[in-house]
């Protein structure tokens, strides 16, 4: 259906254990995400940040409510395409051998794997250095992997959960900037979870902050920054930039109170 939305949570919740050491991670949220959004997550720790994300990939179910994804619940492992903290790559394949594999998952038939496999590699930035094995590549390289890696069998979604934390500032800028022009696609949308406010305000069409756990929607706000046309460090300076950061500041530390 056209006018489903990408992604419908409606009055979900997820617990975790039972009865006195039963813990409510999550909700109830209500959340919808359009196809061509990218939406960044941003909330105190343990406000249900990667429960969310499981629950949208379909490797876990809500304990209440519902989670759709095309209109029908996830199947986990198909449908998106997921980054995690760690690039979690296979240490014994070499970089094309680790999208080759990919390819091969999502089902991308023998013959146009050579040719899908390069256009990958273009689109991270990584043309020169598919025949390296994973431990010869530098962290941020290996993070370029993990994400042609989700793109390989073309999800209409991706999911990112901190994705750049353990890398240096300088590379996590750059990959910031190149994660901002990947994903510039009106059919794709993406969920990329952060703790930090000046990534969330720079990768995002929309920044949602959770409140304190269990994780409500404390504000939802649109990013109306030029995704094109003007130089990242002049965008992260600019007045609109610094408005917008100081908002989801706000936010963020009002969902640090308790609930
Ligand atoms: N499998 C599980 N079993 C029991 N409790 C869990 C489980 N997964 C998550 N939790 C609890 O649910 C809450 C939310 O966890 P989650 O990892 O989603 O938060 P988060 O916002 O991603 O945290 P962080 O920012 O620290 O990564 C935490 O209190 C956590 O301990």
């Amino acid at each position: 259906m056209p006018d489903e939305p990408l992604v419908e949570i409606t009055g979900a919740t997820r617990s975790y254990g039972r009865g006195a050491n039963a813990v409510t991670a999550l909700g109830p949220l209500d959340l919808r995400v359009e196809r061509g959004e990218f939406v960044v997550i941003v909330g105190p720790s343990g406000s249900g940040k990667s429960t969310l994300l499981r629950l949208v990939a379909g490797f876990e179910r809500p304990s209440t409510g519902t989670v759709a994804l095309d209109g029908r619940a996830p199947v986990p492992g198909r449908d998106v395409g997921v980054v995690f903290q760690q690039p979690r790559l296979f240490p014994w394949h070499s970089v094309a051998g680790n999208l080759d594999a990919a390819l091969r998952w999502a089902g991308v038939p023998r013959g146009q794997r050579a040719q899908r496999r390069a256009e990958l590699l273009e689109r991270v930035g990584l043309a020169e250095i598919g025949g390296r094995r994973v431990w010869e590549i530098s962290g941020g390289q290996q993070q370029r992997v993990a994400i042609a890696r989700a793109l390989a069998g073309r999800p209409g979604l991706l999911l990112l959960d901190e994705p750049f934390a353990a890398l240096d500032a300088l590379t996590r800028e750059r990959l910031q900037e190149d994660l901002r022009s990947l994903t510039d696609d009106a059919e794709q949308g993406a969920v990329f979870v952060t703790h930090s406010v000046d990534e969330a305000v720079f990768l995002a069409s929309r920044v949602i902050v959770l409140s304190n756990r269990p994780g409500r929607v404390e504000l939802d706000l649109p990013v109306p920054l030029p995704r094109s046309g003007i130089p990242a460090d002049e965008l992260r300076a600019s007045a609109e930039f610094a408005r917008l950061r100081g908002e989801v500041s706000t936010a963020v530390r009002a969902a640090l109170q308790p609930a």
